[in-house]
């Protein structure tokens, strides 16, 4: 089987668009889901460039799980209270929808995927200008995998005077175009040159984080910063996603294209994965390199799980997870101590999280409590927060922020977007922050950044 049966297409849509009343709304999404035989992924991702269309890709760190979309059929953008506003809009394209999926498969059927700015007071710069304060895209064409299994959901928005047959014989073809397509090649690029911004001055900034967390106006401040690289020619994101699959794989991977930007990453940190109301959660944070062989990675992990500072770092994290799930969930189990998270370039200190989500809660609502959390933010939320808005010389823009997906069945999962590049062309930022408290001492913070941005410079070329 290939692709969505004609008939049901074209059906759906008609019946679909008879009964939209242009005086309550202007247009509605049609969904239809089936399930078709084993596709590979990535030759979906990119046919879908061949195709002309905006891609967007997000793999969880478990399991088999792929979802790979094409196009927009549906934008939701906001820029005032952008949690709210997203969930207000989500809901309307959902009470308007017409859904045929007869799967109660995680991420199959309405699929939105997209993510929002770090800091929403913080001023823009023309870096980000293709990713607003908050976007979710409803792609045309989704491609999900699962545990062996692979669906395709069409995704249409219609109007009144949309021409059933028409658009399903468009639909049907693009899709067959897209399950068939494969046989591109490959880009190579190189970097030809590459600039810390500021270490200096990022190094100084750091040193007055402490002397405040020091002075007792703070506990904990993260602070990021910025490389940027240049390439001999514009980057192949395929080849970028095909080399995280093979280096990350303890990592969610994720990319959203806008025309020539794209931005994506390699994170280890769950923000929130909820399954109908099965919630989980994670606390990430307390950094150090991998061994070169056994023993001396197990002393480093060692010291690792008994420093005081990182442990500190960390237990900020757990302790406001813990906090922010309180009122909204019951079942709430967190362990008394970290475990060691080993990832390629680098392990941390992290503690799992699991909870059951009360009825009257939304997975927005814990996005909006959790973030940010005290492993991008810092404690207290607030001051931190403008201590980073007012020094830090950097617009994080989606980076630290929450980016995933969420379907109409109440499933979804958000990570926060570190370990992360912003791809322009031929140009790339790459973002690394950590998490300072009283005794952090620059030079090594800058040392712990410079790891933090392996996961991505080892694709990108270097
Ligand atoms: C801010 C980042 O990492 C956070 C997550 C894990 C460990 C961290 C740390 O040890 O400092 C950071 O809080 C980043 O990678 O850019
Ligand atoms: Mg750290």
């Amino acid at each position: 089987m290939i692709g969505i049966k004609d008939k049901t297409t074209e059906e759906l849509l008609q019946r679909a668009i008879q009964s939209l009343d242009p005086n309550k709304y202007n247009s509605r999404l049609v969904s239809i889901t089936e399930e078709i035989n084993d596709t590979d992924p990535m030759e979906f991702f990119e046919a879908a460039k061949v195709a002309g269309k905006d891609r967007v890709f997000w793999t969880s760190t478990e399991d088999e799980f792929i979802l790979v979309g094409a196009g927009n059929a549906w934008e939701i953008a906001a820029e005032q209270d952008r949690i709210e506003s997203t969930e207000e809009q989500w809901e309307y394209v959902l009470k308007t929808a017409v859904i045929r999926n007869p799967y109660k498969v995680p991420g199959t059927g309405a699929v939105a995927l997209g993510g929002m700015t770090f800091d929403p007071e913080k001023e823009r710069s023309g870096l980000w200008e293709s990713f607003r304060p908050s976007l979710f895209t409803i792609p045309e064409y989704i491609m999900t995998k699962q545990q062996g299994s692979c669906y395709l959901t069409i995704n249409i928005q219609v109007c009144k005077n949309d021409h059933p047959v028409q658009l399903a014989r468009q639909v049907q073809d693009t899709a067959k175009t897209l399950l068939t397509g494969g046989g591109t090649k490959l880009q190579n690029f190189r970097v030809s040159s590459k600039e810390e911004i500021a270490p200096q001055h990022w190094k100084e900034t750091i040193r007055r984080a402490t002397e405040k967390i020091q002075q007792g106006e703070a506990e904990k401040i993260v602070l990021a910063r910025e490389l940027r690289l240049t390439f001999d020619r514009g980057a192949d994101i395929s080849n970028i996603i095909r080399k995280l699959m093979k280096t990350q794989p303890n990592s969610y991977l994720f990319c959203f294209e806008k025309g020539d930007d794209c931005f994506l990453g390699a994170t280890p940190e769950r923000l929130v994965r909820l399954e109908e109301d099965k919630l989980l959660s994670a606390c990430l944070a307390g950094t150090a390199p991998r061994g070169e062989t056994k023993e001396e990675d197990e002393r480093i992990g060692r010291e690792l799980y008994h420093d005081r500072k990182n442990r500190q770092e960390h237990e900020f994290v757990v302790q406001m997870i813990r906090n922010a799930l309180e009122h909204r969930c019951t079942d709430i189990s967190i362990p008394e101590a970290p475990v060691l998270y080993p990832l390629k370039n680098l392990q941390h200190l992290y503690t799992p999280v699991a909870a059951t989500l009360k009825d009257e809660y939304s997975i927005f609502d814990i996005v909006e409590q959790l973030h940010p959390t005290p492993a991008l933010g810092g404690t207290p939320r607030q001051e931190s927060l403008e201590f980073i808005r007012q020094n830090e010389q950097l617009d994080r823009g989606w980076y630290g922020a929450p980016v995933g997906w969420l379907d109409s069945n109440r499933n979804g999962e958000f990570a926060v977007a570190i370990r992360s590049s912003l791809i322009r062309g031929k140009e790339a930022s790459l973002f690394a922050g950590c998490g300072v408290v009283a005794d952090s001492n620059p030079e090594e913070e800058y040392q712990e950044t410079k790891i933090k941005f392996l996961p991505m410079l080892s694709v990108l070329g270097e």
